[in-house]
């Protein structure tokens, strides 16, 4: 076994010592490197070739997976190693800078502690302990090869200062806030001389491929050549072959150009998702689902008066061509959406913005901010309380701090215990709130805004998160989600995103999801296909009416994605009733049979039987106990030589043994838990003769599953048994008490989200619901279209004009 270890460690360019040693000189002490996972091993060695090349890469892992774990150890290995650096007169780590966003400076501080004591760790942000000249820290921090750990306003701060400095790393994490190629701190972060430039990003691709051009030039300057020829040559194909309406043609040449483009940046990019390292990490299930929620009759007469407004009917006048050549009329037409959206989430949120004094005193429905206002607020009030019940814990997301001050007095009167966090939050209370939630598990629910609490922070205390409002920008929202789905969750995780149907928030989801498949043609699969308009200006300013036969816009587009909570529910009740019915293909043995026959007969009598005194299992259980006792009996009755014959006989038939202890459960159980048997006797054949399994391994396995399946039985049958009680409630029959203790028992799954599901459909106001991954998953399709030498031309095309205009940026 060790040599099969060694032998692929080799294959691998590793060797295992004490140390682990990669090819070309990088080392960790074998205990370090087995604490990381093994896609964790892989970003190591992946890391130490640009390291090797000197050129820069973009870790483009899911959100949750450990980028900054394996940088902190990747650097930790560069110090180890006592690699030579040719670039400064230092050997192992060199003056480093990272950069991130405020709120996980602390948490970047705490692995640093976790995964590298050693090191000189300064923050150069107000929150650090540094209270004395900047300047100095800097300086000090670059003599010294410490690492210097300050975020991105900090870098525009100190940028005279940083620049008088030359680095060794520079690693920005959350790295798309440079995304804007023009904005001031994207100029400013590509001015930082150094050699070794590392971007870290759960979302490489947000709003376009302009985006991802900036985030190469900063990595790999010059690597997708100049902005204008990269847009020319690369973007407006893919986006042309990406409509619905685009020809054979241009659906080929986006096809060829999109898989010329990712095949130039996968050396320089790795992204693994959840899904691709689920074998490692064993997350727990994830269930994404985007509710479509009414409008309040009262919403409703807001949003229609408000497209009917004046203001409206102005921007509608001018129509969308004014859109890039009037900043005014695009300002106008912002405001306006604004407006749709805030009366979507609340519309005081909204009346108090148009000038309408709140009514905070008042205890009446009509006070500012009463939940029932708002269609939305409705189905979180209901998800609450639902969730309260089944003890999980929430992480409550929206964009503005208007709506969040409204759920802070909706969880006051509602009793909730909650936290907060957002953009007045102070940055060095911040981590002490994550941990007090993470903790404390009396905390019902965390409130937090998007911005503040969607990035790069651990919130594995919740297991359930709703976001309340969409952003434009996909990964915003997708952010915020994978707070809770990351490594060290338990729990299946269940979030809901929440939309107002028909207005402006599923326009806004239509778009999300449109950037969404253009991300994924580039860094999952090319043939990723669009599959809708955009939307033109009249349909931003429209409302959907609701109506029963009516699905959301948004369903009837993804409709293969759409919830079918009714199917779905006598679905199961028809996959319960088959569940009992023995499969075709088992025999049993005439052995088998004369015993399920004498069961078969006890239970006919125990069910005739006018003395219900005990059930059939008691009667099981009965009958084994004598069974148990009449050998031990037998046992004694032996000599000790003939116990020690027996012994031996025992260990020589350990195979038997096996299957007889399932052979002995069989003789208890009923029918159909004697065809489950049956099934599980001939796997386990199967797997012992082709000597995949280890017998006496197995023979524990079996024996401690045996045990529990029992103890849940007995459990079962006691509750249900005592006649219509369970859980101490009376209730009319016994079908329904199982259901209820199924509902109870059952933790988050499937069925737990349809029975929720159920509920909001009936009576909350939910009008429709899209699986999420399902409507992002579902569009990459089986491309058959003969990829044409015109669209591969092109492709080349495309390249060449990049290498033309590359330009030499290295600077150091
Ligand atoms: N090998 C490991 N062993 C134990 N814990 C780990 C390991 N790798 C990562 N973790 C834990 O997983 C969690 C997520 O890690 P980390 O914050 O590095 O992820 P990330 O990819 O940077 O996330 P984000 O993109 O959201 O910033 C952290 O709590 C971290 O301590």
């Amino acid at each position: 076994m060790e040599e099969e270890n060694t032998s692929s460690a080799q294959s691998e360019g590793i060797e295992i010592v004490d140390d682990v040693k990669l090819q070309g000189g990088l080392k960790l002490p074998a205990l370090y490197w087995n604490k990381l996972y093994r896609y964790q091993q892989k970003g190591i060695k992946w890391l130490w070739s640009l390291h090797q090349k000197s050129t820069g890469g973009l870790l483009g892992d899911e959100m949750g997976l450990g980028k900054t774990v394996q940088i902190i150890a990747f650097l930790y290995a560069l110090d180890y190693s006592r690699v030579h650096s040719p670039f400064g007169n230092f050997v192992g780590i060199g003056p480093t800078l990272i950069v991130c966003p405020a709120t996980v400076i602390h948490q970047w501080i705490r692995h640093f502690h976790d995964w590298a004591p050693e090191f000189r760790v300064a923050v150069l942000h107000q929150s650090g302990c540094f209270q004395g000249n900047k300047a100095d820290l800097i300086k000090d921090i670059n003599k010294n090869n410490g690492i210097l750990v300050s975020t991105y306003l900090g870098i525009l701060k100190y940028k005279g200062n940083l620049l008088d400095h030359h680095w060794y790393y520079i690693i920005l994490d959350e790295g798309h806030k440079i995304r804007n190629a023009t904005a001031k701190i994207t100029v400013a972060i590509k001015q930082i001389r150094t050699p070794h430039k590392l971007l870290l990003t759960g979302s490489p691709m947000q709003n376009n491929l302009q985006e991802l051009w900036s985030l190469f030039d900063f990595t790999n300057p010059g690597m997708l050549g100049e902005m204008n020829t990269f847009m020319e040559h690369f973007n407006n194909p893919i986006i042309q072959g990406g409509f619905a309406n685009a020809t054979p043609m241009q659906e080929a040449t986006a096809l060829s150009v999109a898989t010329a483009l990712k095949n130039m940046i996968s050396p320089f990019l790795l992204r693994r998702t959840k899904a691709e390292v689920q074998e490692h990490i064993e997350l727990p299930n994830k269930s994404e689902q985007v509710l479509f929620c009414s409008l309040s009759d009262y919403q409703r007469r807001l949003y229609k008066d408000y497209l009917m407004s004046e203001h409206v009917n102005s921007i509608l006048g001018r129509g969308v061509k004014k859109w890039n050549s009037d900043n005014y009329f695009r300002a106008n037409m912002l405001m306006a959406i604004t407006r749709l959206r805030k009366i979507c989430n609340h519309p005081d949120i909204f009346l108090y913005d148009e000038g309408e004094e709140p009514r905070e005193e008042d205890e009446s429905e009509e006070r500012f901010g009463f939940y029932k206002k708002s269609g939305k607020m409705v189905v979180v009030s209901a998800l609450l309380k639902i969730w309260k019940k089944q003890k999980h814990r929430i992480l409550l997301f929206s964009q503005g701090r208007a709506m969040i001050r409204i759920f802070e007095q909706f969880l006051g009167e509602q009793n909730y215990t909650y936290l907060k966090m957002d953009g007045t939050t102070p940055i060095g209370s911040r981590q002490k709130l994550i941990d007090k939630f993470n903790q404390d598990e009396t905390y019902d629910v965390f409130l937090l805004t998007t911005k503040v609490g969607g990035l790069g922070v651990n919130l594995t205390g919740a297991d359930r998160v709703i976001i309340y409002d969409p952003d434009w920008n996909p990964a915003t929202d997708t952010q915020a989600r994978e707070r809770a789905w990351r490594i060290g969750q338990n729990k299946p995780v269940t979030i809901y995103r929440l939309l107002s149907a028909g207005t402006i928030e599923e326009k806004m989801y239509q778009r999300q999801i449109w950037k969404q498949l253009l991300s994924n043609k580039i860094l999952l699969d090319p043939k990723t296909h669009r599959a809708f308009k955009s939307s033109d200006l009249f349909d931003l300013f429209s409302l959907q009416e609701p109506s029963e036969q009516i699905n959301p816009e948004t369903t009837n587009i993804f409709h293969d994605s759409r919830v079918k909570i009714q199917e779905r529910l006598l679905e199961k009740k028809k996959n319960k009733k088959t569940d009992d019915t023995p499969p075709q293909e088992v025999v049993f043995s005439e052995d088998k049979i004369q015993k399920m026959k004498l069961l078969a007969q006890q239970l006919a009598k125990s069910i005739t039987s006018k003395e219900p005194k005990k059930t059939p299992y008691q009667m099981e259980l009965e009958e084994e106990r004598l069974e148990k006792k009449k050998k031990k009996e037998e046992l004694k009755k032996l000599s000790i030589p003939e116990l020690l014959q027996l012994n031996r006989e025992k260990a020589n038939q350990k195979v038997d043994d096996t299957i007889n202890k399932v052979d002995d459960h069989e003789t208890s159980c009923s029918f159909s838990k004697a065809l489950e048997v049956a099934e599980t006797k001939s796997n386990l054949y199967r797997k012992i003769v082709e000597k995949k399994i280890d017998v006496k391994q197995l023979k524990e396995k079996i024996e401690k599953d045996i045990e529990n399946k029992e103890k849940k039985k007995v459990k079962e049958k006691i509750v249900i048994d005592k006649s219509g009680k369970v859980d101490g409630e009376k209730v009319e029959g016994l079908v329904k008490a199982e259901k209820k203790k199924t509902k109870a028992s059952c933790e988050p799954g499937s069925s737990n989200d349809d029975f929720i599901l159920n509920k909001l459909f009936s009576s909350k106001g939910v009008s429709g619901a899209l699986e999420h991954d399902s409507v992002i998953n579902g569009s990459v399709r089986q491309n058959n279209l003969r990829i044409s030498t015109h669209a591969s031309e092109k492709a080349d095309k495309a390249i060449q004009a990049i290498k033309k205009s590359r330009i030499d940026k290295w600077r150091w």
